[in-house]
């Protein structure tokens, strides 16, 4: 099975660089400094337990790698619809694209872009960043996928995926409904990554002050009233099970959107609690906290967006 990787950072360069060392046929998509790491070094991906580094075939250019059977999507949310463009031609009648990013609409765009019948659903549960050109380090639990059929179907080609990521040593199943997977965890990291962020605190010290605790829980309670009233197959104790994974986590831990603030990188403040707050409005589902996150978080993304308009209005008489 051919497979490319549509961005090898901390998602695709993790999982691809295990797909790699078990001697699949992939194919890698990245660009700048990384890009030139990647094609001169090779992949380094830096575990806790284990490192190593592996030959890889990376590119700019997705004619040079052509169509392919598997096309696993790892770039940030808001980089979707650019990232569909940019690879329309390694996709073709039979090519399977299966998302591993966070938010719940990147199916649905892919889906607009290449036709439903080619998506599958997908999540990562990892911590793992480019820490420096061509180098992926890792922290916490091994990662792991879940993913499956929109339709919740166990088919041939989502046995023949996962036996390929069993193949190289990586945890996944498959999951029979995917759209609550995909909500469970939309609800867990716009709580977390929200509050983290909103806060600049790990999540051990969100949890430990009673305020932020009940501000992570509200932002939960919100997002799942929203996901009811959209008609989401949630479990009944959605939130007490995300408070309980919160719970299970490092004290220390910082989720991807606080760790790309403070590195002055966009966050994906869209795609979280800015889509809880879109999709709430047109329901008519109150979502204070999330209300409250978004604006500040977009403010954030603007001043990374435009430093030059953020210097002006922050400094000077
Ligand atoms: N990292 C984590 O621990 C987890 C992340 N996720 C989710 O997975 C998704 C991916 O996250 P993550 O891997 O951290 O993101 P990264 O930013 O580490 O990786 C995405 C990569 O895609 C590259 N990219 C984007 N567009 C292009 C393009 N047109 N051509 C070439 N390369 C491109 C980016 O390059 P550039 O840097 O130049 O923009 C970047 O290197 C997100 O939705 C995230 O929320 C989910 C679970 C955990
Ligand atoms: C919360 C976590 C680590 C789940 O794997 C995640 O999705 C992220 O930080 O982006």
């Amino acid at each position: 099975m051919k497979i490319g990787v549509m961005g090898t950072g901390g998602v695709g360069g993790y999982f691809g660089g295990y797909l790699a060392r078990a001697g699949m046929d992939i194919h890698f998509l990245a660009r700048g400094k990384h890009l030139q790491a990647l094609q001169e070094d090779g992949l380094e991906v830096v575990t806790n337990n284990e490192n190593f580094r592996v030959r890889i075939h990376a590119t700019s250019e997705p004619d040079d790698i052509g169509p392919v059977d598997l096309l696993l999507f790892c770039v940030k949310a808001h980089d979707t619809e650019q990232a569909a463009r940019y690879v329309e031609s390694m996709v073709e009648e039979d090519t399977v694209i299966l998302t591993l990013q966070n938010g719940i609409d990147n199916v649905e765009k892919l889906a607009q872009y290449f036709g439903e019948e080619k998506i599958l659903g997908g999540t990562a549960y990892i911590e793992s960043t480019i820490a420096s050109p061509g180098v992926i380090a890792h922290s916490g639990q091994p990662g792991r996928i879940v993913f499956g059929e929109l339709t919740g179907e166990r088919t041939e080609r989502v046995e023949r995926i996962l036996d390929l990521f069993r193949k190289a040593g990586i945890q996944a199943e498959v999951s029979d409904n995917i759209h609550q997977v995909l909500w469970s965890k939309f609800l867990f990291i716009c709580g977390v990554h929200g509050v983290s962020t909103l806060s600049r605190s790990s999540l051990g010290l969100v949890l430990a002050c009673p305020e932020t605790r009940e501000l992570l829980a509200g932002v939960m309670r919100e997002v799942e009233s929203l996901a009811r009233k959209r008609g989401v197959d949630l479990p009944a104790d959605a939130v007490d099970q995300a408070m309980a994974l919160a719970e299970s986590y490092n004290k220390r831990f910082k989720p991807s959107m606080l760790r790309d603030l403070e590195w002055h990188r966009k966050t994906e403040i869209e795609a979280l609690n800015g889509m809880v707050v879109r999709m709430a409005r047109d329901l008519e589902v109150p979502t204070p906290y999330n209300e409250v996150i978004y604006a500040v978080m977009r403010l954030e993304n603007k001043k990374i967006e435009n430093p030059v308009w953020a210097s002006q209005l922050s400094t000077g008489d």
